[in-house]
């Protein structure tokens, strides 16, 4: 049948990509990252620092999502730290994916790669950073990809189950419909966008061992990433 994006729908999509565009790491952070240090020390301050800043942008990228802020307050903390991750996934995924016009793609991936983590998480994290490249979404798609992970249900916590599966099926049903119209030769290509959350979820608990086996070698991490992923 003939899909149909809703004058309801458009706002929102305008809403959410604008947000999206508007909350980026600043540059005078991003830009450290083409420094000239390469040690796994250096490697991984750079990427706790940029890590720290993702999470300030995330913050005020969730608060643009319409409907959020209406979500119980408790909720809506559970919300950012069970998906803080997973937002990151997808936003590196794109620097990563030359997806960003000054995207430091090179120097990203080598800091990454030089970080003290152990082969075992890397391997599938570059895989999944392939496939999202492979996918050629639209800068619609990244946004509304993000919100819907932002928007999980399931994260440990959150009390109004109910209230966040409208908020989340009800961008599902815009980005089903983007899908359509803007991959018209690929009918299996909004499946092929919810299989990469499904990627996410497993490259998460991946993160939470990462996290524990940085830990152990005494690496430190700032205040709000302690916060966020109940370090320490
Ligand atoms: C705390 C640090 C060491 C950390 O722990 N896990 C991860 C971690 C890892 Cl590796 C992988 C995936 C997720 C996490 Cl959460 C990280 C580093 O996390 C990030 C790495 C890069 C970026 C990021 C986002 C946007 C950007 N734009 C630009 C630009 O140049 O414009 C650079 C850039 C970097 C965000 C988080």
């Amino acid at each position: 049948e003939k899909v149909e994006i809703t004058k309801e729908q458009r706002a929102l999509i305008k809403a959410i990509v604008d947000a999206y565009n508007r909350h980026q790491i600043p540059q005078d952070v991003t830009k450290k990252l083409l420094q000239e240090q390469y040690s796994a020390e250096e490697n991984f301050l750079l990427l706790t620092e940029v890590a720290t800043s993702q999470v300030q942008v995330l913050v005020e990228f969730t608060k643009n999502i319409p409907g959020f802020l209406s979500l119980d307050r408790e909720d809506q903390i559970a919300l950012l730290k069970g998906s803080a991750v997973e937002a990151m996934f997808l936003r590196s995924a794109q620097v990563l994916s030359k997806k960003m016009p000054n995207g430091h793609t090179e120097v990203l991936e080598e800091r990454i790669r030089k970080s003290g983590m152990s082969d075992e998480f890397m391997t599938p994290m570059f895989n999944f950073y392939k496939s999202i490249g492979e996918l050629h979404m639209t800068p619609e798609e990244q946004a509304i990809l993000t919100t819907i992970t932002i928007l999980t249900p399931e994260r440990p916590y959150v009390k109004s189950h109910e209230a966040v599966e409208r908020l989340q099926e009800s961008m599902l049903d815009v980005l089903r419909k983007l899908c359509v119209l803007q991959h018209p030769q690929e009918p299996q290509y909004f499946a092929r966008l919810l299989g990469r959350l499904t990627e996410l979820r497993t490259l998460h608990h991946y993160h939470a061992e990462m996290l524990t086996s940085w830990k152990t070698n005494d690496h430190k991490f700032t205040p709000l990433l302690c916060e966020i992923w109940d370090v320490q």
